[in-house]
């Protein structure tokens, strides 16, 4: 470990080692940083301590001659607690004798007898050990003959192309409010310089990977091939990739290496109130419940950030926000998601005051944020699983929801709730497949601007403009999203965050060195957890795409997860292919029935349980419903009920947004 320091320090002071403001890359670092630098400390005092586990991991295997079957068991029981390294465990908070009535903001304490479980700055979970080949951290190698896997630039190039692939089923805020959802409960973080810079695998153009005296331990750069179509026009031969913060394992033993997750795993809204005490005390404003706002000519805005760095610029006019997730001003659209859930916390806290004008700040904030939680759960089992999964998966995985005022009886503590390494890394990042390059802006008649999305990441100031927020809605409840299939955007995969740049970073290429930086095994194996027979032959995929497999693959079992699952025909009904389809119904069936804290859950389960016809009302909300009552009413006072879904048709009309078919929850129950 004071190898690894003295070399960081030597690398600190050589200016190619780190990453400078700017670069398209910068971009794909702000996009994992809070620029806090309590935050940065806390967050690598914790991958720190994990590394030195993971050391700790290697001397003892050398030692005893344990072989990497052994570790992927997860046999060395040695448990670290009674030992000097285990300091470096996380602590175990201490929990309250009767749990608290509302869930915490950091989520431990859900349940009783693993405290830690859901709550930020612990690992992931995961459905199968993971593939590394020391067993420990490094990353997988092919099985053909454990020399590395193929460049994911060169998968990239291969498999994935910009084909626009609409389906018109179903509408562009599918994409947008899974992306926004998925800002809730996963955010790994890439590793920094201990004082918070950024580190460089790459030099400084671009043109090569540094040597190896140059190079930090987490670097795990991109190699560009040299007929690269694309990146080869601008000479670039390095991608720059560093890997992901480490945590240690929840039971405190020596093992192989699992990931942090900086969040709290819970479905708990962490995207709008932050998921430490720290973060929403800023958020707060300490009045009537309420969160801080900026009030822009009468218009309620996400507050303004006061980093120099959250995006590309801080000048006059230009706007750029903060909220509970660092995320936040990466496109524009997921500012739009943030605002209408900042005002609906606002609206539902001054509803509630008005009908307990005794409430303190601190009741009216507490019970606002219950309520808004309890709304998303509903939007996302009532309305967003079904669309992604389709209602087989819905019934095998029970994640229905109940009838008007019945309780849950879902809830098992013995179910771990943590989001796991294989969903967050590879199955919910379907999503990145159904993005559209452009977002399409309408008049009355005709269509006004095509917004090409690279201009508005990390470039949100387009949120001031007066209509923006209800045009945008409207693009995203009428466009079509972008089918799950091995096409993405160019904005994604040569684009992404260029800022002033010509070229920008690849997300494909990003998913794939991520899922071999976080140890996830070859597709195969996630196929034969699910229940499907392994892949013998490329073939199945189909001709045209078995040849392009072949070309960069040596072997079935190399493939990657995320390249795999986006190539699988659709399960019925269901947005995505069987594999990740099971992958995420596992991750929600979780999040329901391991949180104590399930709107649904009853007296004898959740000691912050809604009264019977409480649930009734929750039970109505829609995503509708957050768009009639958020919007700036100057374009938006029409609405199709079923917002996920393609509107202007029979069952899906578009309705007043004052009207039956779109229901509000009567608040008056709430009346103490
Ligand atoms: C404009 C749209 C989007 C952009 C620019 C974007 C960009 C990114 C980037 C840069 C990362 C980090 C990659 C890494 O370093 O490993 C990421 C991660 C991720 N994205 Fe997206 N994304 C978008 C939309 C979506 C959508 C629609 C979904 C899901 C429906 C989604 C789900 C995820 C997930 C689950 C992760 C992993 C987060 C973590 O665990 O750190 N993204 N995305
Ligand atoms: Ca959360």
């Amino acid at each position: 470990m004071s190898r690894l320091r003295t070399k960081e320090a030597n690398l600190l002071s050589k200016k190619s080692s780190i990453l400078q403001p700017g670069s398209a890359t910068y971009g794909h670092f702000r996009n994992s940083r809070r620029f806090n630098p309590a935050d940065i400390t806390e967050v690598m005092h914790i991958a720190d301590k994990a590394l030195e586990i993971a050391i700790a991991t290697r001397v003892f295997k050398d030692r005893q001659g344990i072989t990497n079957e052994e570790l992927e068991e997860g046999r060395i029981q040695q448990n670290l607690r009674p030992t000097a390294i285990g300091q470096n465990c996380i602590p175990l908070p201490t929990c309250p004798l009767i749990p608290d009535k509302y869930r915490r903001i950091d989520g431990a304490c859900n349940n009783i007898a693993h405290p830690t479980w859901g709550a930020p700055f612990t690992a992931y979970s995961r459905l199968l050990p993971p593939n590394y080949q020391d067993g420990i951290w490094s990353p997988r190698v092919s099985v053909v003959d454990e020399e590395p896997l193929p460049s994911p630039r060169l998968i990239s190039t291969t498999i994935i192309s910009d084909i626009d692939s609409p389906n018109h089923d179903y509408t562009l805020l599918v994409m947008q409010f899974g992306q926004f959802i998925s800002h809730d409960f996963t955010q790994s973080m890439d590793m920094s310089y201990a004082n918070g810079s950024a580190i460089s695998c790459c030099d400084l153009e671009g043109t090569s990977i540094l040597p190896p005296e140059s190079t930090h331990y987490a670097c795990m750069p991109i190699p560009l091939p040299h007929e690269d179509q694309f990146y080869g026009t601008f000479k670039q031969k390095c991608m720059n990739f560093v890997r992901s913060a480490l945590a240690p394992s929840h039971d405190c033993t020596l093992g192989y290496s699992e990931q942090m997750n900086k969040l709290t795993h819970f479905l708990d809204a962490s995207s709008v109130y932050g998921s430490t005490p720290e973060q929403t005390r800023e958020l707060r404003s300490f009045h009537g419940g309420t969160l801080k706002v900026f009030d822009d000519f009468g218009r309620e805005l996400l507050p303004l950030s006061k980093d120099p760095l959250a995006c590309l610029t801080m000048e006059q006019g230009s706007a750029c926000f903060e909220s509970g997730d660092t995320r936040t001003n990466q496109m524009v659209t997921l500012v739009v998601m943030h605002t209408l859930f900042l005002r609906e916390h606002n609206r539902l806290a001054r509803s509630l005051q008005a009908l307990n004008p005794l409430w303190t700040d601190e009741k009216l904030f507490l019970e606002a944020r219950q309520i808004l939680i309890a709304e998303m759960q509903v939007i996302i089992y009532k309305e967003f699983l079904p669309t992604v999964l389709g209602e087989e998966a819905i019934r095998e995985f029970g994640l229905g929801l109940g009838y008007e005022k019945e309780y849950s009886l879902d809830y098992n503590p013995a179910i771990n709730p943590s989001i796991t390494n294989e969903f967050a890394t590879a199955a919910f990042r379907f999503g990145h497949s159904t993005v559209d390059g452009q977002l399409r802006l309408y008049g009355p008649t005709k269509m006004e601007e095509s917004i090409a999305i690279p201009e508005v990441m990390f470039y949100p100031s387009r949120m001031r403009h007066q209509k923006f927020l209800d045009e945008i809605l409207s693009t995203l409840t009428t466009e079509p999203i972008q089918d799950v299939d091995p096409f993405m955007p160019e904005a994604l995969t040569r684009y992404m965050f260029r800022g002033g740049n010509p070229f920008g970073v690849d997300l494909a290429s990003i998913n794939i060195q991520r899922g071999r930086d976080h140890g996830l095994r070859s597709y195969n194996d996630y196929r034969e957890l699910t229940g499907l027979p392994r892949l013998k032959d490329f073939a199945e995929f189909g001709p045209e795409i078995a040849e392009k497999l072949y070309k960069v693959y040596r072997s079935v079992d190399d493939l990657d997860l995320w390249v795999g699952g986006l190539l699988e025909s659709k399960a019925p009904g269901s947005l995505v292919g069987p594999t990740f389809r099971d992958i995420i119904a596992d991750q929600f069936a979780r999040l329901k029935k391991g949180d104590r804290y399930f709107f649904e859950n009853g007296p004898s389960i959740n000691p912050g349980y809604f009264s019977p016809d409480q649930l009734k009302e929750l039970r109505k909300a829609s995503i509708s419903r957050i768009i009639c009552d958020n919007s700036d009413g100057i374009l938006l006072s029409r609405q199709a009920p079923k917002a996920f879904r393609k509107p202007g048709v029979p069952g899906n009309e578009f309705s007043d947004c004052n009207g039956p078919e779109i229901p509000s929850l009567d608040l008056s129950f709430w009346q103490a």
